[in-house]
């Protein structure tokens, strides 16, 4: 990557954001976006339109559009693990032959899901996805957001190891009426397999017939999940060059895919289609992704942040911070540049968040008077997913907005406990209802935000060694193969003798 220069961003002059506001009548204009059902409004944040193409003279130099352009030509751009990153070839946007790669991995799942209903399986009312990470957070938030108007088969996702987990979805379903969906990129991780395991004797200590014949396994490792005893008829794959992290559009899904019907699904990828080519064909000041990881390294890099927060304002999407952790961190949470060189500035700050209007009442505090200044994003969606009073959605929404004001406009007091500094920045994404396409749209933007972050720090965001090194130890501690410190040691003692 050529070098980037950031004095311009460093050095650019420095106003609160009311000031922002009072000097520029057009900002709402400039630092608002509206496509795929979304509204995009960052004109609470510190961007201005000089800082804004500060940044794009930025995004020139780190090469931006020849990475977009490398990413969705299906090039290497996984470069440590030597692959090319192809979600979006998964929503039709990508290569000629990675495209119709994916239509027909897709019509397999759109078979076999046709078959469950024609009641190949008996009758099935329930579906037990176990995976873990990349492959159980994204269809979670499918089921969990969109399930609301009701689901056509009753779903459990199980990912921890934690045999709870497992006991509590089991407890909820017949074995003669499930399938089990072994959810696993590699078809190698312990905690999937093992549940995947325990599953399966259940089935079998109730009596039913043939527990491997209703395992369906979505994986890039077909033949590692034909080892295992899937049969290769019940195999709905994907490709190698799909992320854990982004893979939900992928065979990944297949549980949101029979909750929600197929169409449903495919909205899904249309949606986020819509996004990829907004994304690939918008000038930055007009690109919300681009506009947003603009806002992120500013309060990154100039202002020091080290955290940003996302509040859902809206109980459906209570699952988003969960999700937008793995995006965000897994990668970009990294100390060294795509070519192994140490970073010299901060990668991705710490995502978190949680729901509004509950977060008001617990971690708000912070946010209005802590010393940490924390970017905050709020999500909210201005049709109701509710049928009671309109007084609840109102109360909602009323209170994500207001929040947003009260951290910018602060409040001036001589009791300084009871004093709000104000300039404090957010952004709100208003969605005009939350249906597959918009919510496909939303994670889109997330990925390609992620994306953008990663290009212009010159990291690599679709590799994730760094969750390697305590698996491996487990693994060892497992076959007793490894010397721990004192105590590491005692503890495994004291717990498990
Ligand atoms: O789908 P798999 O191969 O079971 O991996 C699950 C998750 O584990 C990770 O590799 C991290 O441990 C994630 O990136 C991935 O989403």
């Amino acid at each position: 990557m050529a070098a980037t220069d950031w004095t311009p961003i460093e050095s650019a002059p420095r106003a609160t954001l009311t000031e922002l506001f009072a000097a520029d009548t057009n900002r709402l204009e400039a630092l608002t976006v509206d496509l795929a059902g979304i509204h995009f409004d960052f004109a609470k944040t510190h961007l201005t339109p000089e800082l804004v193409a500060a940044f794009a003279t930025l995004a020139d130099q780190a090469g931006l559009a020849a990475k977009r352009d490398a990413l969705f030509g299906g090039e290497i751009v996984n470069v440590t693990e030597g692959r090319a990153v192809e979600h979006t070839a998964e929503r039709g946007e990508g290569s000629a032959a990675s495209v119709d790669r994916a239509r027909q991995q897709h019509a397999r799942m759109r078979a076999l899901i046709d078959a469950i209903e024609g009641e190949a399986f008996g009758p099935v009312q329930h579906v037990l996805h176990i995976g873990i990470g990349g492959s159980a957070l994204g269809p979670d938030l499918l089921v969990d957001a969109l399930g609301n108007d009701g689901v056509r088969y009753d779903v459990a996702i199980v990912s921890n190891v934690d045999g709870v987990a497992l006991e509590t979805a089991l407890d909820q379903f017949d074995p003669h009426a499930t399938i089990i969906a072994v959810a696993s990129k590699t078809f190698t991780t312990t905690e999937t397999l093992l549940n995947a395991e325990s599953a399966l004797a259940w089935m079998a200590e109730a009596g039913v017939d043939d527990p491997y014949g209703r395992v369906i396994a979505l994986t890039a490792a077909p033949e590692k999940a034909m080892e295992w005893g899937v049969d290769e008829t019940r195999i709905l794959p994907f490709s190698d060059s799909v992320g854990g992290r982004y893979s939900l559009w992928s065979s990944i899904g297949f549980p949101a895919a029979m909750a929600l019907g197929y169409e449903a699904f495919e909205e899904l990828l249309e949606g986020a289609a819509e996004m990829d080519r907004h994304f690939r064909f918008t000038d930055p000041a007009k690109n919300a992704p681009v506009l947003a990881a603009f806002a992120d390294l500013y309060y990154t890099q100039v202002r020091g942040c080290a955290t940003r927060a996302v509040f859902a304002y809206d109980e459906r999407l209570r699952l988003l911070p969960d999700y937008l952790q793995q995006l965000e961190m897994e990668s970009n949470g990294k100390a060294v540049t795509a070519q192994g060189v140490p970073l010299d500035r901060p990668s991705a700050p710490i995502t978190w968040g949680g729901v509004g209007t509950d977060a008001q009442h617990a971690v708000f505090q912070l946010l209005h008077q802590g010393t940490h200044l924390v970017p905050v994003e709020f999500v909210a969606v201005t049709e109701p997913g509710d049928g009671l009073a309109e007084a609840h959605h109102r109360q909602l929404l009323l209170n994500a907005f207001a929040q947003g004001a009260a951290l910018m406009q602060g409040r001036a007091n001589e009791d300084a406990a009871r004093a709000y500094p104000g300039d404090r920045p957010s952004a709100t994404l208003l969605l005009e209802t939350l249906d597959p396409r918009t919510l496909g749209a939303l994670i889109a933007f997330y990925e390609h935000r992620t994306f953008v972050n990663a290009a212009l720090l010159d990291i690599n965001p679709f590799d994730q060694f760094g969750v390697e090194l305590g698996k491996e130890m487990a693994k060892a501690a497992d076959a007793g193969d490894m010397v721990f410190d004192a105590s590491t040691a005692a503890l495994i003692e004291r717990a498990l003798g």
